[in-house]
């Protein structure tokens, strides 16, 4: 990694929500990302609850969206907020889906060409980037969690199952809980795996609770019932309740009565995503 550079920074809630880039070393190219600082991290190091967003996004939606500053300030965290995928990288045809390519890494880490030297998501989000708040922002490494929505709800449940104990909590929205079995899933999987089902349940929450073998811990999935992604089958919820039952692994399923996939349904419930975390960190609000 090198190339740290502040590119916008403005006081929100006392703190400040900041836009850096740099190149990253697992995407092999310039990357930007959100960062959200609280008050607090003048002077004391503070927990960090990486966001991670869904096709088409970038570092700018959440941030701009979720009007989750007013609560990182109030629960005193560190809110870190990536790019869904490598951006310019000049791969034929990045750029000729939303839901392939660029702006959908799908927090993987590609084997097939391509897209291998360059789409490493997976690490880039679970390994580089926390190197990075680590080392250097007021974030205490031994207090993360991880949230996302969608596509990047996939990408929380997968990245706190994989890593048992790295992340204190976890939560989603309408998150893509089996993509195996979704369209969205199976063309991003084949197309970053190749057709290795081995491979893709790597990457799949629903496969991948059954191994889990982590602390205790409720994992939060959020869902709107009135979801048009749901209906098509792209998301899943109970599949993966029903793979957390039968592992024993504690989850919690709560549906948002007519509430859709937008950032307006995400919007409404952020607070009590901040507040499961908040309990696993151990911080209480001031
Ligand atoms: N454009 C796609 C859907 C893409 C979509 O809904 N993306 C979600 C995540 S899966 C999102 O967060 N979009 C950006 C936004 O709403 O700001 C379609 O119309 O089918």
């Amino acid at each position: 990694m090198s190339g740290l550079k502040e590119i916008a920074s403005n006081k929100s809630f006392g703190g400040y929500q900041k836009v850096f880039s740099h190149d990253s070393t697992s995407l092999k190219c310039n990357m930007k990302f959100g960062l959200y600082l609280p008050p607090d991290c003048d002077t004391n190091k503070v927990p960090v609850i990486y966001w991670l967003s869904g096709l088409t996004c970038t570092e700018q939606n959440f941030m701009t969206k979720a009007g989750a500053q007013k609560y990182a300030s109030k629960y005193n965290v560190i809110l870190v907020m990536p790019d869904t995928s490598p951006r310019g990288v000049n791969i034929p045809g990045e750029d000729d889906s939303y839901d392939f390519g660029s702006g959908a890494g799908f927090y993987v880490n590609a084997t097939q060409e391509p897209w291998k030297s360059h789409y490493h998501m997976y690490t880039y989000v679970t390994s580089e980037l926390p190197e990075i708040i680590n080392s250097n922002f007021p974030a205490d490494p031994d207090r993360q969690s991880i949230m996302g929505h969608s596509m990047g709800g996939h990408g929380a449940l997968i990245s706190f199952l994989k890593n048992p104990g790295k992340y204190k909590s976890v939560s989603a929205f309408a998150a893509i809980c089996n993509p195996s079995e979704s369209s969205w899933g199976q063309r991003a999987l084949s197309g970053y795996l190749g057709d290795d089902k081995t491979l893709w349940a790597q990457y799949d929450a629903t496969k991948l609770v059954s191994n889990y073998n982590g602390p205790p811990n409720d994992i939060f999935l959020d869902q709107g019932s009135s979801d048009e992604f749901l209906e098509k089958g792209q998301l899943n919820p109970q599949k993966f309740v029903s793979a957390c039952k039968e592992a024993q692994v504690p989850v919690i399923l709560t549906m948002r009565d007519g509430y859709d996939h937008s950032y307006f349904y995400i919007a409404t419930f952020i607070e009590e995503h901040f507040k499961h975390h908040a309990k696993y960190l151990g911080i209480s609000s001031s």
